[in-house]
């Protein structure tokens, strides 16, 4: 294990609440890097087209992995590389977690929402009908985590409630401290 810092698996189904508890991870530790991959995606165009029937992007996963893959900090770094090269850090927040290389990932956090309140998250951003039924009945049937759970190894996954201000600051609170306990289990100093 060479990188400094822990790189996190964000996920869960859209509108459960991924980039709110990424960002506010960083303000309490503005080392961790937020990589929304989501807009990483349509932003360097790591994409062969829409998919208008499930009004997403057919990613280019091979392409997004080379992008995010130096970041992660797993090489052997040289003595005079940069700190940041070898720093790891990452919040990878995206509804898919399985594409990603084992060993790129320490933790993977599975956030969870009751489904009607899901619901009116995802009506509030207009998604189309289909798109908010596809996304509902994936929460319902657990479809990230059953992901999750055949991807990674049972222990290093946690499901966090994810419904109201008290579940995000409790569940930014814990992630913060784990993240904190990583590094010192690792020989870091903790900050
Ligand atoms: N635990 C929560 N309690 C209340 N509102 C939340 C919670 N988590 C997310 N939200 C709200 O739900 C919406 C979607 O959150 P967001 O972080 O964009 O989800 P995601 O990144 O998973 O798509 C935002 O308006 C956000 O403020």
């Amino acid at each position: 294990m060479v990188r400094s810092w822990p790189n996190i698996a964000i996920t869960g189904t859209p509108g459960t609440g991924k980039s709110t508890h990424c960002e506010l991870v960083i303000e309490s530790l503005p080392i961790m890097r937020h990589i929304n991959v989501g807009t990483l995606v349509k932003e360097r165009s790591f994409h062969e087209g829409w998919d208008a029937d499930y009004q997403t992007y057919d990613v280019d996963e091979d392409a997004l992995l080379d992008y995010i893959e130096p970041l992660t900090g797993k090489n052997a770094p040289e003595p005079e590389d940069d700190e940041a090269e070898k720093r790891g850090g990452l919040l990878l927040d995206w509804h898919c977690c399985e594409a990603y290389p084992l060993r790129w990932v320490d933790l993977v956090v599975v956030l969870r929402c009751d489904h009607q309140q899901l619901w009116d998250r995802l009506e509030k951003r207009k998604y189309p009908l289909a798109k908010i039924q596809d996304n509902n009945e994936a929460e319902i049937t657990n479809f990230v985590l059953n992901e999750a759970r055949e991807a990674y190894p049972l222990e290093s996954i946690v499901e966090l409630k994810s419904e109201t201000n008290d579940d995000v600051e409790a569940n930014v609170e814990r992630i913060v401290e784990w993240i904190r306990s990583w590094r010192s289990q690792h020989g870091f100093e903790s900050t």
